[in-house]
């Protein structure tokens, strides 16, 4: 749940955008007082099961008008306010640079159970494509993705679940599209949001410490723990068996002391269920993880970008556009 609550105090704003949405009329971010308006379902015919998500079933689908092909996502009995607020992010950013393009929304007549229609990405699964990726498709499909992320940030919106699943890549066309936007949330200055969301491998640490008051940066982590597991062919690079656990992960990395100075300087009180399991770690240098299958991909800037992306600190992290500013992309 997001509140925005008048006695609760304002202690951590957006580097940038902070003011996005305040900025735009009130109809493009209260999603709760929104019409959807139906498209007709007769148009679109599933082909076929492409996958199963916590929220939906997605088909490969044709528009038998145009003979189009799409994709349709059939949400599962949710709530409608999450329900609206996918519907009105997606609104708000189709069209935009490398954003799954929304074409149209159709409910079962009898059911009412509400479908969502997509273009069709051909991607090829990030297990089979990652492992060949050369340090300048790395440099490609980052920017690619950097460039959605500044996109939806300016507009006010933070993705909250960036992991490979949600990157669609077809790499005839070279073309990527962020997907699944049904976690995603408009920022506003002082609010506090609900930490349980991106998933496990890609949780920031502010979600981890349980710091509402976080932002587009979160995204950036994320992006920090997709890289690293391609450079470093550790896919997941922070593999946790719990929440908690996946703190302790991040921790073996980065650090219990620079853990502790960011909890604190937040005024955040660490939940006693890390008590005992945080240990003691020390910083570990980066290049305790370059191995024979690795060493070709690992560059001093490449490990800079890293270093830079995993930081702890959500507001010293580089910005999406600052990120594609990084020499990485210049080598
Ligand atoms: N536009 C698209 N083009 C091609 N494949 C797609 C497209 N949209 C979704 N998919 C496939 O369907 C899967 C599920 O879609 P999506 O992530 O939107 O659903 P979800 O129910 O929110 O999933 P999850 O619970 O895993 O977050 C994706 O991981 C992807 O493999």
């Amino acid at each position: 749940m997001s509140m925005l609550n008048p006695l609760s105090k304002t202690y951590s704003v957006a580097r940038v955008y902070a003011d996005a949405n305040e900025q735009k009329p009130r109809e493009y971010w209260d999603y709760e007082n929104y019409k959807i308006k139906w498209g007709d379902i007769k148009n679109y015919e599933i082909i076929s099961k492409i996958g199963r998500g916590k929220y939906s079933e997605v088909f490969q689908g044709v528009n038998v008008v145009n003979d189009q092909p799409c994709v349709i996502k059939v949400l599962k009995p949710v709530k409608m306010k999450k329900i609206y607020r996918e519907v009105k992010i997606l609104k708000n950013l189709t069209g935009g640079p490398n954003v799954v393009g929304l074409l149209d929304l159709v409910r079962d007549e009898q059911s009412k159970i509400p479908a969502l229609i997509f273009e069709r990405i051909n991607n090829v699964d990030f297990r089979v494509l990652y492992p060949k990726f050369a340090i300048a498709d790395i440099q490609y499909y980052f920017t690619q993705l950097l460039i959605a992320l500044d996109y939806c940030h300016l507009m006010g919106i933070i993705h909250r679940d960036v992991k490979p699943q949600n990157v669609m890549i077809d790499p005839v066309l070279k073309k990527l599209r962020l997907i699944d936007w049904g976690l995603a949330e408009f920022y506003h200055r002082g609010m506090d949001y609900n930490v349980r969301v991106a998933s496990r491998y890609h949780k920031g640490p502010e979600l981890l410490i349980n710091l509402q008051q976080y932002d587009y940066s979160l995204d950036l982590w994320s992006v920090g723990c997709m890289l690293a597991a391609i450079i470093f062919k550790k896919e997941p690079f922070f593999r946790g068996d719990s929440n908690n656990d996946q703190l302790v992960q991040i921790a073996r990395v980065l650090g219990t002391a620079d853990l502790m100075s960011y909890v604190n300087k937040y005024g955040i009180i660490l939940s006693s269920e890390y008590n005992g399991i945080l240990g003691n770690f020390t910083r570990k240098p980066w290049a305790n993880f370059i191995t024979k299958d690795n060493k070709h991909m690992v560059s001093e800037e490449v490990v800079d970008f890293i270093d830079k992306l995993l930081t702890y600190d959500h507001q010293l992290r580089p910005t999406a556009k600052e990120a594609m500013l990084h020499p990485f992309f210049l080598i």
